[in-house]
């Protein structure tokens, strides 16, 4: 074999941390089983076309061609392939679903994240209120609960905010566009320029802070309560406010904070986002939103929906776990056998030692930091 490494962006998973990650996965399955949610499993493989709604901003997908020239996709998303069965197997609605799986994503070269990585997550079609976008939330938290992530902040977003204001704007419809780039750039000085015009306008306050409007949620509202009242924007406020009480209401450890100078996270959301936080850390643990409008790209009905799911590897990286707890390597001759089956049953991370004499399940034990128990000698 020529090439032995690994292509770039992958990796092998062994050992403690493999356990780790397989553990935090049968937790997060079991909490969305256990609130009724239903299991979806779709191909890593799809046609390229189920992606496009999908922003290549941030990362490429893996791209291949099949035996009739067709262009083929490592799923990017797994959020997309849901959209993609919702409309091809006439399934009734509302439903839940839960899944588990890896996504491939080609980042920019020395990002130092990996392409493939495994997310956990869920998607609830066909409601329309909050209280859907709630399920979402309070399952996230409750998976950060049940994997004692502690210092949790949800960070709220919310996908239509920046054109809502944008369109209130008086001014051309090109510069509106360039000032919505600026902004999601951090393009501060070509940002000033652009709304230069609307100064000693009601919205004066809002757009000479808009670009740092992100942080303490009361903060953040109390600049966006400055601007002129306009209903959408007014339903939004109070979602977001709604929000942020329900998750401090049962989540009073976890913190929450606002950002509406981003991009939304994902091209496809339509309303309110989130992602979880741990720490320092810029990468997240969970990231959902609202899409009502992505079924609309399978077939011609609107649906409702929306969804969350976890950055499993992310998850691993966090997880403050004891690992390295000793084993016992249980020694026997082949015709002990069911003995040696006796005591694995009985004692607690045992193992069965399958060397061929004692000396080398001595030196074993040695290596492996285990306790030897050697059942030929009570022969
Ligand atoms: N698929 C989204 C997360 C999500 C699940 N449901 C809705 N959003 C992502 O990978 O960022």
């Amino acid at each position: 074999m020529k090439n032995k490494n690994l292509p770039n962006g992958t990796r092998d998973e062994f050992g403690s941390q493999a356990e780790i990650k397989e553990t935090i996965q049968m937790k997060l399955l079991t909490l969305f089983k256990n609130r009724g949610f239903q299991k979806l499993t779709t191909p890593a493989l799809e046609y390229s076309d189920v992606f496009e709604p999908l922003s290549t901003d941030n990362y490429r997908p893996y791209q291949f061609l099949d035996e009739q020239g067709e262009r083929l996709v490592l799923r990017p998303d797994l959020t997309l392939p849901v959209a993609r069965v919702m409309s091809t197997t006439g399934v009734d609605l509302p439903v839940k679903w839960y899944y588990s799986g890896d996504v491939f994503r080609i980042k920019k070269r020395l990002s130092g994240s990996y392409n493939q990585t495994t997310q956990a997550g869920i998607e609830i079609i066909g409601y329309k209120g909050l209280k859907a976008d709630w399920e979402c939330l309070q399952v996230a938290l409750s998976g950060c609960q049940q994997l004692q992530l502690k210092d949790v902040t949800v960070e709220l977003s919310e996908a239509k905010f920046v054109d809502t204001v944008i369109k209130q704007l008086d001014l051309p419809e090109p510069t509106k566009a360039s000032l919505k780039q600026a902004l999601f750039d951090k393009d501060l000085s070509r940002y000033q320029s652009l709304w230069s015009p609307l100064v000693g306008t009601p919205f004066e306050k809002f757009l000479s802070e808009w670009p740092w409007l992100f942080g303490n949620f009361n903060q953040v509202i109390r600049v966006v309560e400055t601007l002129p009242r306009a209903t959408e924007l007014e339903s939004i406020i109070q979602d977001l406010i709604a929000t942020k009480t329900f998750i401090n209401r049962q989540f009073p450890n976890y913190q929450v904070t606002l950002d509406l100078s981003i991009r939304s996270p994902q091209s496809y959301y339509t309303g309110m986002a989130f992602r979880g936080f741990t720490g320092k850390s810029a990468d997240y643990l969970f990231s959902g939103g609202r899409y009502d409008e992505l079924l609309t790209n399978f077939q011609k009905v609107k649906v409702s929906a929306v969804g969350v799911a976890f950055d499993v590897d992310a998850l691993v990286e966090r997880a403050d776990w004891p690992v390295n707890q000793q084993t016992t390597l249980i020694y026997f001759d082949s015709e002990q056998w069911q003995l040696a089956e006796k005591k694995l049953k009985e004692i607690p991370n045992s193992t069965l030692c399958l060397s061929q004499s004692l000396a080398a399940a001595k030196q074993l034990a040695d290596n492996s930091n285990s306790v030897l128990l050697d059942l030929t000698e009570s022969r």
